[in-house]
């Protein structure tokens, strides 16, 4: 039988909400009734440019199998950071196996309530502020992120001796996925005549960090301004996300917003700002959001390649785009804007 107190719960959530979700529309609820009074709906136009009917895209899909013998292989994947800053990669090592794992310990985690997802950072040894949703500086609609997500920091689980199947299950997951990142770093930095070994020195698998995305169903608002994530670039050198088949991510190309078809057998590999930076933008950190979508949850996770907080990012080409900036310096900047205007700014604040 369902308790009473449950089954009132349950009536005064808004509909197709369950209680592991968080209280979007209660808590951004003046934003709602702002965009209402100020913007009132969506024009045609904005419903197309934010909907996920955009014509879909396939960034180049890369067959990592030919890795060590293909010269054409590495200049495919340089050519795709210049010209996307988007690829996908299939045959990349990383056994199906820890990649269901990782899902559904993703899963189980997230689908705890609400009330136990703000404590478990706790229990799970995660920094404060790992547990994310929302957007909670945000001053309009269009800068709300419609997600929840587990931002942590790989130096929290290291050495987490198989203490509870999540951790473990994410330093597994972490170590497989560095060594690709560190290779693909590798790699382009060689396209661009370094032989040095800069990321094996400033990246370490402890230097990174791992994100779980949820997006919940958004029912009410199909159509609306609300994003599952806002447009942004990653802070990071690179990035490897490996998504569900549910879709969602769009990324710009040429100006425009295109919808990324999600294929099974590949992991997504972007570029972000630190690379841009250092490439001094020849690879290019795109912009990029996700739709929220009105009956299907989603979720994916990401694995950021980052260095040491105290690593100097030094454009590698002649005259220099951007001046010299510390990782720390950068995440700070990130964030203080974040704080103040509700979205980040990155890249151009570094421009000389
Ligand atoms: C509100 C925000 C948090 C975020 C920067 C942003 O303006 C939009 C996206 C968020 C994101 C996603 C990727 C990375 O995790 C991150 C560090 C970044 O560069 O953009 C986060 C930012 C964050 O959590 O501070
Ligand atoms: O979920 C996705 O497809 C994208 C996630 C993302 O962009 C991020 O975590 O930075
Ligand atoms: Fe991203």
């Amino acid at each position: 039988m369902v308790e009473t107190t449950n089954l009132l719960e349950a009536l005064n959530q808004p509909v197709g909400m369950d209680s592991s979700d968080p209280p979007f529309y209660e808590t951004y609820k003046a934003l709602f009734d702002k965009a209402a009074i100020e913007e009132s709906r969506p024009t045609k136009r904005e419903q197309v440019m934010f909907a996920s009917s955009l014509e879909e895209c396939e960034p180049p899909l890369i067959d990592l199998s030919q890795l060590d013998e293909s010269r054409d292989c590495k200049s495919e994947i340089a050519r795709a950071s210049r010209e996307w800053g988007f690829f996908q990669v299939v045959n990349h090592g990383i056994s199906r196996e820890i990649l269901e794992r990782m899902r559904r310990e993703q899963v189980k985690v997230f689908r705890q309530p609400f009330e136990k997802k703000i404590n478990e950072v706790k229990f799970l040894n995660f920094s404060s502020g790992s547990y994310r949703w929302g957007t909670p500086a945000a001053t309009c609609l269009k800068q709300l992120s419609w997600s929840e997500a587990f931002h942590v920091p790989l130096a929290d689980i290291s050495g987490s001796d198989g203490c509870g199947s999540l951790s473990s299950t994410m330093e597994q997951f972490a170590g497989t996925v560095s060594d690709l990142a560190n290779k693909l770093a590798e790699i382009l930095a060689e396209d661009l005549g370094h032989k040095s070994d800069y990321f094996k020195e400033n990246c370490l698998a402890n230097t990174c960090y791992l994100r779980m995305n949820r997006y919940p169903p958004c029912p009410m608002f199909p159509n609306s301004n609300v994003f599952g994530l806002m447009p942004h670039t990653d802070s990071d050198f690179l990035t490897i996300l490996y998504q569900d088949d549910v879709g969602g991510l769009q990324l710009v190309r040429d100006g425009q917003w295109f919808a990324v078809k999600p294929n099974p057998d590949a992991l997504i590999v972007n570029i972000g700002d630190l690379f841009q930076a250092w490439s001094n933008g020849v690879y290019k950190s795109v912009e990029h959001r996700v739709v929220t979508n009105p009956r299907v949850e989603r979720f994916s996770s990401a694995y950021f390649l980052c260095p040491f907080h105290d690593t100097v990012i030094k454009s590698c080409g002649q005259p220099p785009v951007y001046r010299n900036f510390s990782f720390r310096e950068y995440r700070q900047q990130v964030q203080d804007d974040v704080q103040k205007l509700g979205q980040k700014v990155g890249l151009p604040r570094f421009l000389l």
